[in-house]
């Protein structure tokens, strides 16, 4: 949930501290002086049912006007968070890779990342007291920057890249670093490079992903800097992302918001509350893997592509052609030729010469119908990074897809949109990756353990 503007920002609590104790005195003698865990308690309790109101640091208090109560968003249960999840307004997503060669570092950064992620979702510290109620001569074990926030529904959602299996199709003499090769699920494959692909190393690929998505983009931004900073020595940041502006629409509640092109995108999604449709679609199921990747089972694959969208191109373009293009009305989002965002399109729909919906249209291509029935889970965000050096915007799509085999179902429908898309003159894409994200975390489980304990 969105706090109003104005009021984002819970004032930092007057917090009582420990009077004994000696400004210098040692680690561990004093009382704490500030705990995310003490003023969002009742969310922090709260979290493991699933979603449950919270309340804010200024509510304990009770000194101040009440805020809109936080989310919690579960961290355990038998999917991961932060799919299915109804998609929030910011994210920050990383690509790590892994710079250890030793198993048991890894290990136990995933146990520790596990500890803290859960932490975090709760609206706490990564480590209790971690920002300023440890030592003063150490630096401190969180970073501070979420200190009065709520939970906001963060989720963190983890992913497997290739490289973390050692030997491909495309690197056949990787080496295989942590013994877990024979686990690799054959449906982790590399993605090809597509027509049109400008893909950047520097923002493609990885060995591990993380997802933070929440309602506030400083709680998803500590969350990643806190596990990266974690990390050192075991993972380093390859790439990573912000979004803005949640480009699809994950349960039926939710409105459609718009992207970067100024039309609604995430009409037509796979939705939450269509359990027949994710198992066929999203989840992996047991029949897909031998009993070596029997760990996938439940989770799903990520799809990630950094889509720059031509912005002083797209503007330049008449209404007609925008239209033309996505084969969507700008306004009320219905397909051409109907009249409501939900009506069903009519591919077959003609004007007497030419059809309603373009040949070469967005959605006509990227449509089950065309694709053998074939859909995706997309969660994607808007992006902006500046201005690229020649004065024109950095800006694009996100584009975040879960699906149950890439091969079969991503790959398809980029195949049938890089061959003739309209909306490929304005486009680019500029990164790619792919992670297998396991199924959710059984309590007293860590991230990853079903793969690496199998
Ligand atoms: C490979 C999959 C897809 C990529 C890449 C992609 C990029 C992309 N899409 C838009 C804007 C819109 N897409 C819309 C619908 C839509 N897009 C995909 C897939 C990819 N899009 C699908 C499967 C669909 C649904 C098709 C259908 O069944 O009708 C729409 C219309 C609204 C909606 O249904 O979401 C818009 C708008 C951009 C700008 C973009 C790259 C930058
Ligand atoms: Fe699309």
């Amino acid at each position: 949930m969105v706090r109003p503007a104005g009021q984002r920002r819970a004032p930092r609590p007057v917090v009582p501290v420990n009077e004994n104790a000696a400004p210098d005195a040692p680690s561990g003698s004093r009382v704490p002086r500030f705990s995310r865990r003490a003023l969002l308690g009742a969310a922090a309790g709260a979290g493991v049912a699933g979603i449950a109101a919270g309340v804010t640091a200024t509510e304990i208090a009770g000194t101040r006007t009440p805020q809109p109560p936080s989310q919690v968003v579960a961290f355990r249960g038998d999917r991961q968070a932060g799919i299915i999840t109804a998609a929030q307004d910011r994210l920050h997503f990383a690509a790590f890779d892994v710079i250890t060669t030793d198993r048991s570092q890894l290990v136990a950064l995933l146990q520790q990342w596990t500890t803290a992620a859960e932490r975090m979702t709760r609206g706490e510290e990564t480590f209790e007291n971690g920002a300023v109620g440890l030592s003063d001569y150490r630096p401190p074990t969180d970073t501070g920057e979420a200190l009065g926030l709520a939970a906001s529904s963060l989720t963190l959602t983890i992913g497997f890249g290739p490289g973390l299996f050692g030997p491909d199709a495309e690197n056949p003499t990787r080496p295989d670093r942590f013994g877990i090769a024979a686990h690799r699920p054959a449906a982790l494959a590399p993605l090809p490079v597509f027509p049109l692909d400008e893909l950047e190393p520097a923002r493609s690929g990885g060995d591990i992903c993380i997802q933070a998505c929440a309602d506030d983009p400083q709680v998803a931004v500590h969350a990643i800097r806190n596990l990266a900073r974690m990390g050192f020595g075991v993972v380093s940041v390859r790439w990573s992302q912000l979004g803005f502006g949640r480009t699809s629409s994950t349960s039926v509640d939710q409105q459609t918001p718009r992207n970067m092109f100024g039309f609604k995108d995430g009409t037509a999604n796979l939705k939450a509350e269509e359990p027949e449709q994710l198992d066929t679609w999203v989840w992996v199921q047991p029949a897909d893997n031998p009993a070596a990747a029997q760990w996938m089972t439940g989770g799903s694959y990520l799809v990630a592509r950094r889509i720059r969208m031509h912005i002083e191109r797209w503007d330049r373009a008449s209404l007609f052609e925008q239209e033309r293009v996505i084969g969507r009305s700008k306004g009320e989002g219905a397909p051409l030729g109907q009249s409501g965002e939900f009506d069903a399109p009519n591919f077959d729909l003609t004007n007497g010469r030419s059809p309603v919906i373009a040949r070469d249209a967005h959605v006509r291509l990227a449509h089950a119908d065309n694709l053998d029935g074939v859909q995706i889970l997309r969660r994607g965000y808007n992006f902006t990074d500046g201005s690229d050096g020649f004065g024109h915007l950095d800006a694009g799509l996100f584009f975040i897809a879960f699906c149950r085999n890439p091969a079969d179902q991503f790959v398809p429908m980029q195949q049938a949109l890089a061959a003739k898309d309209a909306l490929g003159e304005y486009i680019t894409h500029n990164g790619s990756a792919l992670f297998a994200c396991p199924p959710g975390v059984a309590p007293g489980h860590w991230w990853g353990q079903t793969l690496f304990e199998s």
